[in-house]
């Protein structure tokens, strides 16, 4: 089973059927499931929009997820350039993260089991060559590296970015701890940013506005881009996520 998680603008793009409340021991978590697609999505800021990026029950969200049966996880997050090679209209893959967040909900094992996953490759390296190959053969342009999440909602000052651009290459507000929970729950998780804007510093101001107007022309491609995905004829995971427990838990 694949999961779509949409990010800012995706909820214009992607439309389920009625949505559903998957109850946790995190929360509550809401998705729509596209029957036809056999996909599930779930927008993480809610299909209104009234969820900023500090608040967003991570592990409500990715614990429904694997409740659900979902294996694999398509991401859509919407990041800021810091680099003048990586520019606003292109997308970009995350191939690791550096996070600054503060008061996140980062790990399910705060209890009980003592679990220290290894994050050598955070993001499914399965699933970015698939993500890659659907970018190459549809000459959509975009670059890999480095994601620096923050914890926002505010965004970034000059010089924090002037700090920030030295470890990584992009900056957005949600990208962790999803993808770090999960892997604690071994499903494989990729994610395809969006590039809306130079990061402060690179441009003047920035705006919610710019980024929406951004995300507008990009939909045609992300819209492509998510439709092959989901038709990817995926075959057994061979891949480093599915075992992710287990040399990590202290017995
Ligand atoms: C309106 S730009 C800031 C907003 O957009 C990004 O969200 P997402 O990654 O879910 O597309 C960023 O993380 C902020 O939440
Ligand atoms: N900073 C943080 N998150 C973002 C940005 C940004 O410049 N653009 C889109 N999401």
């Amino acid at each position: 089973m694949i999961a779509i998680i949409g990010g800012t603008g995706i909820a214009n793009i992607l439309r389920g059927d009625k949505e559903e409340i998957i109850e946790t021991k995190y929360g509550k978590a809401k998705i729509m499931r596209d029957k036809d697609l056999d996909v599930i999505l779930l927008f993480r800021h809610g299909v209104e929009h009234n969820i900023p990026p500090h608040k967003i029950n991570y592990r409500a969200n990715i614990y429904a997820l694997k409740k659900l049966g979902v294996e694999r996880i398509l991401a859509i997050n919407s990041v800021g350039s810091m680099k003048e090679h990586i520019k606003p209209g292109m997308f970009f893959i995350p191939i690791d993260f550096v996070e600054f967040t503060k008061k996140r909900e980062e790990t399910f094992y705060d209890y009980g089991k003592v679990v220290h996953i290894d994050l050598s490759e955070p993001y499914c390296p399965e699933l970015r060559e698939v993500l890659e190959n659907i970018l190459n053969k549809n000459n959509f342009e975009y670059e890999k590296g480095v994601y620096v999440c923050t914890e926002g909602p505010r965004f970034e000052t000059k010089r924090e970015i002037e700090i920030y651009r030295k470890f990584g290459d992009v900056v957005g507000m949600t990208g962790y701890p999803e993808v770090v929970l999960a892997r604690e729950l071994e499903m494989c998780y990729v994610s395809l940013c969006n590039v809306t804007n130079y990061a402060c510093g690179l441009q003047k101001c920035l705006t919610v506005k710019e980024v929406l107007d951004i995300l507008k022309e990009m939909e045609e491609r992300i819209l492509k881009v998510v439709e092959e995905f989901i038709k990817y004829n995926f075959k057994e995971r061979n891949c480093i996520c599915k075992d992710a427990l287990k040399y990590a838990v202290i017995e």
